[in-house]
């Protein structure tokens, strides 16, 4: 199999004569993790509703694992394995810790809820469950309210939503966004660890997660490709570092 696991080729997207996405041509290696970067409205949500079928582009395509999934829908997509993390919105408050990551599941395994009540099935639900949590440090919050736990181990709780559908190819929206220090360090080693056998594609904002953990960073400017290479690379080239000018010049000269 290619070690490309996610390819755009020209990837653009124009809203009403303006283009938000130009011409974007991206590889994703299989097992990397791999970061989108970019100013503000340089374009890399519009690039994630583009790669999850959200939005459909202008023009260019998009292929995983070598076929062209331009025209599929999100739900196929998903099918595939390109799972993408929705940010808390994506887990129920009101639910506990364990009833979300099941929910996960379910929707994975895509049986019915009558199968799960049965009590063999619903205790091997648990079982997994409960190891997806370990996974993500969360045992102990198993029965906790989920509006009710601290904002950084929520997000960690996204992240355990989001293996529980299996992903081939995880697109993690900005993982570390509004978090302290402590809990932006642990997540940034949980994505380390749920990297391993999976490819990841993170927008981060984070310039200290980014070169800490990426394999390689794709700088996006006013929708085009600016610089792609290792952090070293990107972030001793003068176009990314005028790109990144003011308060985030600095995180990304402070993160060497
Ligand atoms: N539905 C839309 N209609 C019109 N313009 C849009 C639409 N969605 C995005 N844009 C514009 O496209 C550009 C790119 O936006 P996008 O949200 O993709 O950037 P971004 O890199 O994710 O920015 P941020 O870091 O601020 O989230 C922006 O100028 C934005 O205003």
């Amino acid at each position: 199999m290619s070690s490309v696991i996610l390819e755009t080729r020209n990837l653009t997207k124009e809203f009403k004569g303006f283009t938000a996405v130009n011409g974007v041509s991206l590889q994703v290696q299989r097992g990397h993790i791999h970061a989108l970067i970019g100013p503000n409205g340089a374009g890399k949500t519009t690039c994630f509703n583009l790669l999850t079928k959200f939005l459909v582009p202008t023009s260019g395509q998009i292929l995983f694992n070598g076929n062209d999934i331009t025209a599929a829908k999100p739900a196929q997509i998903a099918r595939m394995g390109v799972i993408r993390s929705f940010q808390i919105s994506a887990v129920f408050p009101h639910l506990t810790v364990l009833q979300n990551v099941r929910i996960g599941l379910q929707r994975q395994l895509g049986t019915s809820f009558n199968f799960w009540q049965s009590e063999r099935s619903l205790s091997q639900l648990n079982g997994r469950a409960m190891e997806l949590l370990a996974e993500v440090d969360l045992t102990e919050f198993a029965d906790t309210v989920t509006v009710d736990m601290p904002y950084g181990r929520k997000r960690a709780l996204e992240i355990a939503t989001t293996l529980a559908m299996e992903p081939e190819l995880m697109l993690l929206d900005e993982p570390t966004q509004g978090m302290g220090h402590e809990d932006v360090h642990r997540v940034t080693e949980l994505i380390k660890k749920v990297s391993v056998g999976r490819t990841i594609l993170m927008v981060e904002h984070n310039m200290k997660v980014v070169s800490g953990i990426c394999d390689k960073i794709s700088v996006l400017q006013r929708g085009a490709m600016l610089a792609e290479g290792s952090y070293a690379e990107v972030s001793s080239n003068a176009q990314v570092m005028e790109a990144y000018m003011g308060s985030e010049a600095a995180v990304l000269e402070g993160a060497h």
